[in-house]
């Protein structure tokens, strides 16, 4: 998979070279490119916004520095990138987006700063190849550049060869539909609190029931709304791990 991440601030995509992310560069699993959107601009400003047509706070990121950028960035190639726009205003980022974006060939993640990027550029760009506005969660962050780095994680750990151990991938929290349960490693007592003693049975069609009972109880406190999402034969087979 190739990635290619066009921001104003390209030192804050460092954490790309890091750990998890950073090895699977090394192992060649992924190229990563990151361009400063300021690299297009002609003007001795190396002007990126402008004023809001209509008023209002702010500013907009101009639309002929990025049109230059992304047709250089996303040029090259018999078939264009997918275009992937941050934005508060985007369609949830899930993990099935995660699962689906990781079979594309070719991301590039266009990172807006102000008050977002002139929505002219994305539909232009959407002349030419498949674009996508996203949200990352319900709050909003000063740019896209963290979220950018969120979605590329959560997309990269899901190639192969990336994850050191592949289950984990596949046992994901949300690939079942429920949340994870709580996880303990050694000491067996730590601060007078104890490793829950089926952890410790051996006896594994148990330990089976209990994780798949606690996810099911964590994800009724913490996240009813996934219930609602899981199929009636999906809840019985979870009802049955009680
Ligand atoms: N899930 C998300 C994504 C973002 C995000 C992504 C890109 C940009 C570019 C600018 N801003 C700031 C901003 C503030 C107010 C209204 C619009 N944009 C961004 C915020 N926030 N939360």
């Amino acid at each position: 998979m190739r990635i290619d991440v066009i921001t104003i601030f390209p030192d804050y995509m460092a954490p790309l070279r890091e750990a998890l992310l950073g090895k699977a560069i090394e192992r060649e699993r992924i190229s990563v490119g990151v361009h400063d959107l300021r690299g297009w601009t002609h003007d001795v400003h190396r002007a990126v916004d402008d004023s809001p047509y209509g008023g209002g706070p702010g500013m907009v990121m101009k639309p002929q520095v990025w049109g230059e950028a992304l047709d250089e960035v996303c040029a090259g190639s018999d078939s264009p990138p997918r275009l992937v726009v941050p934005t508060p205003a985007g369609s949830p980022f899930t993990q099935q987006t995660a699962v689906r974006w990781s079979e594309e060939p070719w991301l590039v993640f266009a990172c807006g700063r102000y008050e977002g990027i002139d929505q002219r550029v994305m539909d232009d760009a959407a002349r030419r190849m498949p674009v996508e506005e996203v949200s990352i969660g319900d709050y909003v962050l000063v740019g896209g550049e963290v979220a950018a780095l969120t979605m590329i994680e959560s997309v990269v750990r899901l190639l192969p060869g990336v994850l050191g151990n592949p289950a984990s991938a596949e046992q994901d929290s949300f690939s079942d539909g429920l949340l994870e349960g709580p996880c303990y490693t050694r000491p067996e007592a730590w601060r007078d609190l104890p490793v829950p003693d089926v952890l410790r049975s051996g006896n594994h069609a148990a330990i089976d029931r209990w994780r798949r009972y606690q996810a099911l109880e964590r994800t009724w406190q913490r996240r009813p709304d996934l219930l609602e999402a899981l199929s009636d034969d999906e809840l019985d087979r979870a009802d049955r791990a009680r």
